[in-house]
């Protein structure tokens, strides 16, 4: 299987329209060289970008979505078109209205959207996304010709628990869209590798470059296989990051070390002596 992770660099001073149009083209460019596409988190606005969340806040099937539909269809690819800042429409249609998300959107290779996955953990403590966004509730996967692939969104990549809970629902490809700091870049790397070995998994975690909002970003797009080695690894600037890997890989790995079936669930918290 062949993937193509899009490390996009967002900088201020280009549209939303304009990053939109060459984030297109460089999916179209991937036609024939990548079964899946993989684009970064809030590429529209920049992941710090807070101020530009509620400006720039789409409905799910808004122009990001008619134009990366597009794109997957025109290139013939699966593509994870990474996250956008989604506000559910004040229409009278029920709770919710009005409400911000972080949202990511999948589409097959003629153009329909397969899955939209709302980023569970919000990142900022009481400030940024952690406020201004709600918080999804339902973990994704998604099943394509050659492998079962589970959604993530940045800073969930801090929590294992999610991505167990993606395993247990079949995922073999964690694939995670990234706006990464530059300032903990040594934890992205770190985590990429901790999530892909002990879920015998391969990782596709695919984050953006430039600056924006003042935050330089880390690249380093990365992809590691079942056994924690790094198979591709992006460096700072924008670029597209290929790769081939095999995902029956999956399944040997975890017949030949089975120590997911060694898992031990329920455990109970002792009783504190005081
Ligand atoms: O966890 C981190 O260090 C970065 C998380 C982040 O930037 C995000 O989720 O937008």
């Amino acid at each position: 299987m062949r993937a193509s992770l899009i490390q996009i660099a967002v900088e201020e001073g280009e549209s939303v329209e304009s990053r939109r149009a060459r984030v297109a083209a460089l999916v179209r460019e991937q036609a024939g060289a990548a079964d899946l596409v993989v684009l970064p988190e809030l590429w529209t606005t920049g992941a710090f970008a807070y101020e530009r969340f509620g400006s720039e806040a789409e409905p799910l099937e808004g122009p990001t979505h008619e134009v990366m539909a597009k794109a997957a269809s025109d290139a013939g690819v699966w593509l994870h078109a990474g996250s956008i800042p989604e506000r559910v429409p004040s229409d009278g249609s029920g709770p919710g209205e009005g409400t911000l998300y972080n949202t990511s959107l999948v589409f097959s290779p003629d153009g329909e959207r397969v899955a939209a996955y709302r980023k569970i953990h919000r990142f900022g403590f009481d400030q940024g996304e952690a406020v201004l966004m709600g918080a999804g509730e339902e973990l994704v996967t998604v099943r394509l010709p050659e492998t079962t692939v589970g959604v993530a969104t940045c800073y969930d990549l801090r929590f294992p628990e999610l991505f167990r809970g993606l395993v247990d629902a079949g995922a073999e490809t964690l694939v995670l869209s990234a706006g990464w700091p530059e300032r903990r870049r040594e934890h992205w790397t770190l985590l990429a590798r901790a999530r892909a070995v002990e879920n015998q998994a391969f990782v596709l975690a695919c984050g953006t470059a430039g600056t924006h909002a003042g935050v330089p970003q880390a690249g380093h797009s990365i992809v590691v296989d079942p056994w924690g080695e790094v198979l591709a690894e992006a460096g700072a600037g924008e670029e597209a990051l290929r790769v081939e890997f095999d995902p029956s890989r999956v399944a040997t790995t975890r017949e030949q070390f089975p120590a997911l079936k060694d898992r031990v669930l329920g455990l109970r918290t002792p009783e504190r002596r005081s």
